[in-house]
């Protein structure tokens, strides 16, 4: 029996969001890095402890008073928690775009026309963010690519056999085999009513897979109170540390200031790969020791979060098996601590799936969907995988948008998700 993790009775909603998006990361801004400033601790600063940190952490977050956790709470040092300001980055990072005025949620306004979830969203394509995404389905392009080519030779007239070897090509590109058979239903009925060209067969091939991708909600569980709260999910080695760090980065550019939280106290390294990811981006992070409660790690992370401005939270959690009942309890009562402290907190709980793993990665994910109340999926890895097609899948069997793709392993190797600069990269 799943456990619910969520149990949102949110509507949602259909935003403009990926339209049209700004690259993410621009070479301008880069190149116009400034190390981050140092945010000055606020634990010195603090009264003694006198809650629920002086209880042992498998106790404290269910028996914290929710009236008392409405207002933002001063950091308190205990043992098992440590906190680390921004460090000086020792490599350049994206330029943070200046402070604005918050809304009347206590949240900043995105400063620019970057965004994922529906925040806002008009936008020009870029030249980098086209050329990245290109490079990132470079291997899905050059397999599927030159089976079309060959299967929409000019001066194909479309028949039976063409749409076969059609079908044999989508199946390659791991769109999945009942994707594929819908695509292709759609596709045969309307070739062959309109008898049309291998060049017209393309074009409609893409509308088919752009209302597939455009078929999908984008998430909008909106923060009504600073922090938003993002939960990296998903199993062992999929890119949750790697994509928390990225992201962190990428809201940073954006100007939004995130706090990263260490709550994969399962793995040591994992921790440690955390902090050279905030040193990277100059963000804040909160950790405990390994083994650690996960829990503890992410109710003092929006504390420090809360008492700091933080407008986002991210948390990157341990590897799991979504049938592993501790593992998704563990989860489980990580969403209630964070709702504690955060209405509506997590707003989001992004799968990271990877690429590589093409349809085995859907049959997790389909089970991690129904235990973990996923929000969206982050696609890892797309740089290492002819398996593109995957995104195809993942829109139409499990209706999940893909929000942001990881496209290598650098801190600007992450690109909010867009269906047609991905289809246009695909399929030219
Ligand atoms: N090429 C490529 N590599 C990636 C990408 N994202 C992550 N990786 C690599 O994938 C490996 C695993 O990434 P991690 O971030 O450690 O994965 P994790 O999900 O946190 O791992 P666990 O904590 O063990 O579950 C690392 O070597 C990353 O550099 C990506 O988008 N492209």
């Amino acid at each position: 029996m799943p456990i619910s993790l969520f149990n949102s009775d949110d509507k949602p909603r259909k935003p403009s969001f990926f339209e049209r998006v700004r690259s993410a990361v621009t070479g301008e801004s880069t190149e116009s890095a400034t190390p981050a400033q140092e945010v000055p601790p606020v634990l010195e600063e603090t009264a003694a402890p006198q809650n629920a940190f002086e209880l042992p952490a498998s106790e404290f977050a269910e028996t914290l008073p929710a009236e008392a956790l409405v207002d933002p709470v001063p950091v308190i040092p205990n043992e098992a928690v440590e906190y680390t300001s921004a460090p000086k980055a020792t490599t350049p990072v994206p330029a943070r775009v200046a402070d604005t005025q918050r809304n009347e949620f206590g949240l900043k306004p995105m400063t620019s026309t970057f965004s994922f979830g529906g925040y806002a969203s008009e936008a020009e394509e870029d030249a980098s963010f086209m050329g990245k995404m290109r490079d990132a389905v470079e291997r899905t392009r050059s397999q599927l690519g030159a089976g079309l080519d060959n299967v929409l030779a000019l001066g194909r007239t479309v028949d039976e056999e063409t749409l076969d070897e059609l079908e044999a090509v989508l199946l390659t590109a791991d769109i999945g085999s009942s994707t594929t058979s819908e695509i292709m239903r759609n596709l045969r009925q309307r070739a062959l009513r309109e008898k049309a060209t291998t060049d017209e067969l393309k074009q409609m091939l893409k509308e088919e897979l752009r209302a597939i991708l455009d078929s999908v909600e984008q998430p909008t569980n909106h923060p009504t109170q600073a922090p938003e709260v993002i939960m990296m999910v998903g199993v062992n080695g999929t890119g949750k540390t790697t994509t928390s760090g990225k992201l962190a980065a990428l809201y940073g550019t954006h100007g939004r200031k995130a706090l990263l939280c260490a709550a994969d106290t399962f793995r040591a390294a994992a921790i440690e790969q955390l902090e050279v990811w905030a040193q990277r981006s100059g963000v804040d992070i909160i950790k405990t020791k390994q083994g650690g409660d996960p829990s503890a790690a992410l109710y003092d992370s929006l504390t420090a979060g809360k008492a700091r401005g933080a407008d986002i939270v991210i948390v990157d959690t341990a590897g799991r098996l979504h049938n592993k009942a501790g593992l998704m309890a563990e989860l489980d009562k990580m969403r209630r601590t964070a709702q504690k402290l955060v209405p509506g907190a997590p707003h989001q709980v992004f799968l990271v799936l990877d690429a590589t793993t093409g349809q085995n990665g859907m049959q997790q994910a389909r089970l991690f969907t129904e235990s973990a109340g996923v929000t969206g999926i982050v696609l890892t890895k797309l740089d290492g995988t002819a398996k593109g097609g995957i995104v195809i899948a993942i829109a139409r069997e499990l209706k999940l948008p893909v929000v942001f793709a990881g496209v290598g392993e650098k801190m600007e190797d992450i690109l909010p998700f867009n269906s047609d600069a991905f289809l246009d990269s695909l399929l030219g």
